[in-house]
């Protein structure tokens, strides 16, 4: 079989610089797959639907601004389903895994990974693998079918339950080998996609007729390509909450500052969509935009200034942000090799007190909210249980039609089949030279922090990060 295909991208070009991106087929490296025709032909919900079926050649644009003489550029397979499969429904048997961190949404996307094998294709036999990757090979499977399924959406978390660590792609592969499991759809963010592919890899590599579906999920939008992951938009709005409990309590006492520390490791998108959404919020520090705190332009002359204007202020705070600020470093990782955070939001909040304190500038009334793991723990809100069940509905038509080696993703607001390598091709960032980030500071008014760091290098008047430790509450 030699290297896997995913090794080597599958590359259509067509005129005018036309680039398909396409996705790995069973076909490719099974010859003389048996195709059957499509069940969904005669299922009566779809029988009357007119061109019902995506053509064969439909293709998506990763970019969709274009110039008079600018070339057509690189192009997805769009997703949906397709006239010819190549499974029959009593020959499938599926199984679902969750990995990673929580996000909102996973349960509705296992919910509709069922119903869509159940109802669109006939499939009886779904398996879920308990606790992620781990879970192939030390944990039983649960059986799932639309009964059992049917109100998990209006929970939040997984009910296959998650993990960190424990990839270990010959075991799992034996694990999918022996149990005759010939669809596998891993639902995770970066980390569990590049672990897809390498399942994928070994797949091919032994020649198996089995399809390998991914469903991007992370919480932190810190995935590249697609448009945005599931369960993020929830999270925005969920951290509206913390919001404005931090603006009710400043704007209820005299200099009172409301912090709100948000989930993002790498990129800073929920706090930057939450403070866009908010306008309650006066700064908003995210980890692609370093910062620095004495000296002009410095986080405390603004603070000091918005609150001799207002009062009072709010400050958001992406976990990730300010982590280059620590005197004492904490090379810790959790069981995937994700680096460990410090808690940058309790950090910063002791500094501004010290800061206040210690120059006499004035009282200030500083209350900490750290809301990470409850926006996380929520069930989706509508908007993203619509966008799971299209995802999860994709991913199934997908590996109904022969497609592996895939994530399912939604690309200019199309849904398409992206393959595992540019999934796996580094976390998508907010880019501060975008116009999204100079949106968020006109809106905000803060600094940029860009113009002078010559404040930033009397970092031991900080309070170090050990000796606040103690009151850590959301990192074992
Ligand atoms: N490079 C890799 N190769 C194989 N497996 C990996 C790789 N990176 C991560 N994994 C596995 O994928 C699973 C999830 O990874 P991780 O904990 O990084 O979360 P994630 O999928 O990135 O989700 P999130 O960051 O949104 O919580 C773990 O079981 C981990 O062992
Ligand atoms: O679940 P854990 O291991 O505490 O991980 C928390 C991390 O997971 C995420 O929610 C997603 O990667 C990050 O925002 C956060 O840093
Ligand atoms: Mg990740």
């Amino acid at each position: 079989m030699g290297s896997g295909p995913n090794s080597k991208p599958k590359l259509v070009e067509g005129s005018l610089g036309y680039v398909l991106e396409d996705v790995p087929h069973l076909s490719d490296f099974i010859p003389h797959l048996p195709t059957y025709s499509n069940p969904l032909q005669d299922n009566p919900a779809y029988s009357v639907v007119k061109q019902y079926f995506v053509n064969v050649d439909d293709s998506v644009p990763e970019k969709i601004i274009a110039h008079k003489d600018s070339a057509r550029g690189v192009h997805f397979r769009r997703a949906g389903p397709r006239q010819k499969v190549y499974f029959e429904s009593d020959e499938v048997e599926a199984a679902i895994v969750t990995c990673g961190g929580l996000c909102p949404g996973l349960n509705t996307v296992i919910r509709e990974l069922v119903c869509g094998l159940y109802n669109m294709y006939g499939v009886k036999t779904v398996l879920g693998i308990n606790g992620g990757y781990k879970g192939f090979y030390a944990h039983n499977t649960i059986t799932l079918s639309p009964k059992n399924v049917n109100d998990i959406h209006k929970r939040g978390g997984t009910i296959l339950g998650s993990s960190r660590g424990g990839h270990d792609t010959t075991k799992i592969v034996d694990s999918i080998q022996d149990r005759g499991i010939n669809q596998v759809y891993i639902i995770g963010g970066d980390g569990t996609q590049r672990g897809a592919a390498k399942i994928f890899e070994e797949i091919t590599r032994r020649g198996l007729k089995v399809a390998v579906v991914g469903i991007p999920k992370t919480i932190d939008n810190d995935i590249p390509v697609i448009d945005k992951s599931f369960g993020f938009d929830t999270a925005v709005e969920e951290a509206q909450r913390a919001i404005n409990a931090a603006h009710v309590e400043a704007e209820s006492i005299e200099n009172g500052i409301g912090v709100v520390k948000l989930m993002g490791r790498y990129s800073g998108f929920i706090a930057m969509f939450a403070t866009l959404a908010s306008r309650d919020v006066d700064c908003c520090l995210i980890p692609e935009s370093p910062f620095y705190l004495e000296g002009p332009g410095g986080l405390y002359e603004f603070v000091e200034r918005r609150l001799k204007e207002n009062g009072h202020m709010v400050l958001v705070i992406a976990e990730g942000a300010g982590q280059e600020l620590f005197t004492v470093s904490m090379q810790t990782m959790d069981a995937s090799g994700n680096k460990l955070l410090q808690d940058v939001g309790l950090w910063i909040s002791q500094n501004l007190k010290d800061h206040f304190a210690k120059e006499k500038i004035m009282p200030i009334n500083l209350k900490y909210i750290d809301p990470t793991y409850m926006i996380r723990a929520v069930p989706s809100n509508a908007s993203d249980n619509v966008y799971c069940t299209l995802l999860a509905q994709s991913a199934v038509h997908g590996a109904m039609a022969g497609y592996t080696g895939f994530t399912s993703g939604l690309v200019n607001g199309r849904q398409t089949y992206i393959p595992f390598y540019r999934i796996g091709e580094g976390p998508n960032k907010v880019v501060i030279t975008d116009r999204m980030w100079a949106r968020l500071l006109s809106s905000t008014n803060q600094p940029s922090f860009l113009i002078s760091k010559g404040g930033n290098e009397d970092k031991k008047e900080e309070a170090p990060l050990d000796k606040l430790n103690g009151h850590c509450s959301d990192k074992k």
